[in-house]
């Protein structure tokens, strides 16, 4: 068995607690409450300030010139594509650039990014992978589910962002990290893999955290 599909039967319980969070349900339907997306679209800015720096580091680890190029180009595309993308789809929402660039890490993205770059710099490159994939992995999924329910995508509000998760850009982004993962832990020890594991549990349990941390509009308990 493929080590990525090791990962996907053993965490479907916690997968399917993060696809059914009722910020992705009541996204799908179109009722969520517009203040939770609002907060969810600035952390998320936040977040892929941070998220585009383990392309840059897994530019810097890979072990050939191929991998090189596509981290390189990740990076390229995240800083000057999906962050532009996520510029113009705020604005939607009355947030405007400079909210976004003096916006405030809630405890969550801190602990997230965190967690994540600590990964990413420490380990090799199938630490860096098994700690990015959940990202790429459960929005993939998230967004072709969503896409599913009839309407959703055309939602005035949401519309856009399920149809930009569920494109075959994101699919293949996906893909190519599953695939590179499946690749460098071929001939992987057991004690490695479950060292992995652990590093996909921990970002899988992240993204519910980030879901929960939206709904709730979740900053610092005591500056409240
Ligand atoms: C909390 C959070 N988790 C995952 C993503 C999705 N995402 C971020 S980068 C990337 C891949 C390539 O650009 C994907 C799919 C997000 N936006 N926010």
């Amino acid at each position: 068995m493929k080590f990525s599909e090791r990962l996907h039967t053993k965490l479907q319980p916690i997968w399917r607690k993060n696809h059914s969070h009722p910020f992705v349900v009541e996204m799908g339907k179109g009722t969520l409450a517009e203040e939770k997306f609002r907060f969810f679209m600035v952390q998320d800015y936040l977040y892929l300030i941070e998220y585009a720096k383990l392309f840059a580091i897994g530019a810097a680890k890979a072990e050939d010139v191929e991998t090189m190029g596509r981290f390189a180009s990740l990076l390229d595309s995240t800083m000057n594509e999906e962050m532009a993308l996520h510029r113009q789809y705020a604005k939607q929402f009355g947030i405007t650039e400079k909210e976004l660039e003096e916006a405030e890490p809630s405890p969550t993205t801190l602990a997230y990014t965190h967690y994540m770059l600590h990964v990413g710099q420490n380990g090799g490159l199938s630490e860096l992978l098994a700690a990015l994939l959940p990202c790429a992995w459960s929005y993939w999924e998230i967004g072709r589910e969503l896409a599913a329910v009839p309407g959703a995508a055309d939602h005035p509000l949401y519309g856009e962002w399920i149809r930009m998760y569920s494109s075959e850009e994101f699919a293949q982004t996906a893909q190519w990290c599953i695939d590179l993962l499946d690749d460098v832990t071929g001939d992987a020890s057991e004690l490695t893999l479950q060292k992995l594991e652990k590093i996909f549990l921990n970002t899988t349990r992240f993204e519910y955290l980030f879901w929960d941390m939206a709904y709730n509009e979740a900053m610092w308990p005591m500056d409240e």
